[in-house]
């Protein structure tokens, strides 16, 4: 069956980039296939665009600009509510599109549309809320205060394990702020964004604010960071693409923002319930089959409980089902593509022959090429590469710790800073590790942590800024200062 027989309505599955309010394929006529990580079948192609074309979205972007900042906020809030609505009124056919180029179960995908959609309910209504400020005046006869104006036009750049809810976090922050976008989707997934701009396109959003391009990444990349009038870059990605893209940005000052690779630790207390806490280790290892920032890498738990810990996650683990995600009852779909299965491999192999023990991980009963069953590894260590690397793929690796001190030590052994999990239920415990956690995140006795109000980001190499919340607009606005001088007498502020 063809991905487009799937849909209900197959115009939502385009393979064009659609720039200015137009489905555009490459003027060089070149094209990539993209392939379903379930099965191996090309799903479609997508266009990728010469250098004059992505140069062509800037001049739209920035044509549009003129307008759109000129609506009111409350104008803008209606055009990206009724995006909203269509995202929900289209929610089964976009996780479908998500699952088939993504892998990740359908109840999971189903669940990033309306996580994803959430944001631009969110941000359409923040946007009337970008309040300058007035500043009692130090000279005499004279009005201060500030303007929150848009920074102007943003690129967006983005990565296939979360291929819509990465995007609208970003473009319904900036759409709300006044700016208009240039969407550079990964190319594993780039339906989804594809789906997002047919629905921006009939939810009346104007030709030239949303913009999706499409190409060979690195050149696409290249070319928006060097562009002038492109005031802002926010990418979601690796740390080492990170890096390069705000190398990139320097010689335009742009205002980036970065939200890298995580590392979690996830800290059990000896107070805990050890099949509680095993139970939501697992939650927290294998959603989107690992392929997750927020994935607890390190699992940091007490001598005292570790080996019944041990017992119930490899139990809980057990009972995880793994294969396409558009059957029933999965849990866990496939790696995106072999290069990460090959990664899962080496990252075991390297810590089996430090000292890990497998405790379970059988890859002989894998149901394809690009699945990776559920790992567990015990007596992980600092010297190991899945104490460092980020794994993207269900491997999970316990340690035990002896007291409050060394599991903060060990947990900020990183360079990265997303997020952590804190599982105790003693207050004193609690407010200590908290504290001394190195990360922009940390969800204590919960796994879930994310939603629109949360600002969203980590410290160290895990990025600059925050996504969502009161703040994520601001990522898109400049503040300006005006003194309105000369004003004859003006008493007080
Ligand atoms: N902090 C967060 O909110 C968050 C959320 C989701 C994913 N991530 C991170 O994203 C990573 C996984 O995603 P990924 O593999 O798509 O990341 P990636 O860095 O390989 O790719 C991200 C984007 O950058 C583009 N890209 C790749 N190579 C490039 C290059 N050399 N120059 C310019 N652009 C390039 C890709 O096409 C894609 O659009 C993980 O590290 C994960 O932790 C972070
Ligand atoms: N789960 C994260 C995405 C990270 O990969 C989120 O909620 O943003």
């Amino acid at each position: 069956m063809t991905l487009s027989n799937q849909l209900s309505d197959p115009r939502l599955f385009r393979q064009y980039a659609y720039i200015d309010g137009k489905w555009t394929h490459g003027d060089g006529g070149r094209e990539e296939a993209v392939f379903d990580p379930a099965t191996g079948e090309a799903l479609g192609h997508i266009p990728l665009l010469e250098d004059a074309q992505i140069r062509g979205a800037v001049d739209a972007a920035e044509t549009a600009f003129v307008h759109w900042r000129a609506l009111r906020a409350d104008e803008r809030c209606e055009r990206l509510l009724a995006w909203y609505d269509l995202l929900q009124a289209n929610r089964e056919d976009l996780a479908i599109l998500m699952t088939l180029e993504q892998g990740k179960p359908l109840p999971d995908a189903r669940g990033e549309v309306e996580y994803g959609a959430s944001f631009v309910r969110w941000f359409a209504e923040e946007g009337k809320r970008t309040y300058g400020e007035t500043i009692p005046s130090h000279i005499p006869n004279a009005a201060l205060g500030t303007l929150k104006e848009p920074v102007g036009i943003a690129a967006l750049i983005t990565p296939w394990n979360f291929p819509l809810a990465m995007i609208t976090r970003k473009a319904a922050a900036a759409m709300a702020a006044g700016c208009t976008v240039i969407v550079k989707p990964a190319n594993e997934t780039p339906f989804s964004a594809l789906a997002l701009a047919e629905l921006a396109e009939r939810a009346g959003i104007p030709a030239g604010v949303f913009n999706v391009v499409l190409g060979d990444p690195p050149a696409v990349s290249r070319i928006l960071c060097a562009e002038d009038r492109v005031k802002a870059l926010s990418f979601t990605g690796s740390t080492r693409v990170g890096r390069l893209l705000l190398e990139q940005c320097a010689n335009t000052v742009k205002r980036v923002s970065l939200e890298l690779g995580g590392n979690a630790p996830f800290i059990v207390g000896p107070d805990m319930d050890p099949k509680e806490a095993a139970y939501a280790a697992v939650a927290a290892k294998f959603q989107t089959a690992g392929q997750d920032c927020l994935a607890a890498d390190r699992i940091l738990v007490h001598e005292s409980i570790h080996d019944a810990f041990v017992g119930f996650f490899a139990e809980r683990m057990a009972a995880l089902t793994v294969g396409n995600g558009l059957s029933n009852e999965i849990d866990l779909g496939p790696l995106i593509h072999a290069q990460a299965v090959e990664k899962a491999a080496a990252i075991v192999d390297d810590a089996i022959s430090k000292g890990a023990t497998l405790v379970a991980g059988d890859q002989s009963q894998a149901p394809g090429p690009n699945f990776f069953m559920p790992t567990l590894l015990t007596g992980v260590t600092h010297d190991m590469k899945i104490w460092h690397e980020e794994s993207f793929a269900p491997v999970a690796g316990i340690t035990a710790y002896r007291d409050d001190d060394e599991v903060i030590e060990m947990a900020n052994d990183t360079e990265y800073g997303l997020a952590a999990y804190l599982y105790t239920h003693d207050i004193r415990r609690i407010w200590k590790i908290l504290r001394a956690l190195e990360f922009g995140m940390v969800a204590i006795n919960s796994v879930k942590m994310t939603g629109p109000p949360v600002p969203f980001g980590g410290v160290k190499h895990s990025g600059l800024g925050r996504e969502g919340g009161v703040t994520g607009i601001d990522e898109y606005l400049e503040t300006k200062y005006y003194c309105l001088g000369a004003l004859g007498s003006v008493s007080g502020s």
